[in-house]
């Protein structure tokens, strides 16, 4: 049977609004904000080890999700490891790591974990959305947001109900709602 409940785990705050927003009625969604250990890896192996580690904190059941920036031109680094190169370079200046290559394309990933407790395998669901790096357009309030265009529009100048849509995030927690759906009935 599917939860009707879900503990999603994260200590980033746009991220966890913007699942409230997608999800909307569809479970309940509780928080609790934990500072995971996040490994070196594949998405799915960062997502599944970051699940098994949150439910054995927990206790419990537990969702997770870590985000990718993928740079085609660097055969999809940085990846899970974009936090850290956003947090040296900052959104204005993340477009000069493309500097010297015509390819400016990126993939944004997210990867969910669902696992049922302790000793459960994780279950995932991944969304990914193509676009590419630019000097930073509009707010700087979310991560890269600023600096990933997708059709015209960087993440950061489309109103947020525009941006679920067609996001990574949306995608992924779109089949992650199927999961639930199909559990259910
Ligand atoms: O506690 P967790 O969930 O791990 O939160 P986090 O902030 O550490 O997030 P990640 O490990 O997934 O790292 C992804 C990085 O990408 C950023 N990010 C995630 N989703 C994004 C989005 O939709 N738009 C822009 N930046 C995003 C985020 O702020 C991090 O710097
Ligand atoms: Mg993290």
């Amino acid at each position: 049977m599917a939860p009707t409940e879900l503990n999603f785990i994260t200590g980033n705050a746009n991220k966890l609004a913007e699942v409230r927003a997608i999800l909307g009625e569809t479970v309940q969604l509780k928080n609790q904000s934990l500072d995971l250990l996040e490994i070196q890896g594949t998405m799915e192996e960062v997502s599944k080890d970051k699940c098994r580690r949150a439910a054995d904190l927990v206790g419990g059941p537990v969702l997770v999700e870590d985000t990718c920036l993928c740079f085609k031109a660097y055969n999809d680094l940085p990846g899970p490891y974009i936090k850290w190169f956003l947090q040296a370079l900052g959104p204005l200046e993340l477009y000069k790591m493309l500097e010297g290559f015509e390819d400016k394309s990126a993939q944004a990933v997210a990867t969910f974990a669902y696992s049922e407790g302790p000793g459960h395998e994780p279950i995932l669901f991944q969304g990914r959305t193509d676009g590419k790096i630019v000097p930073s357009r509009g707010p700087t309030v979310f991560g890269w947001d600023s600096a990933f265009e997708y059709e015209g529009q960087t993440y950061a100048e489309m109103p947020k109900l525009e941006k679920n849509k067609i996001s990574h995030r949306g995608k992924a927690l779109d089949k992650l709602k199927a999961w639930l759906k199909e559990n259910t009935e």
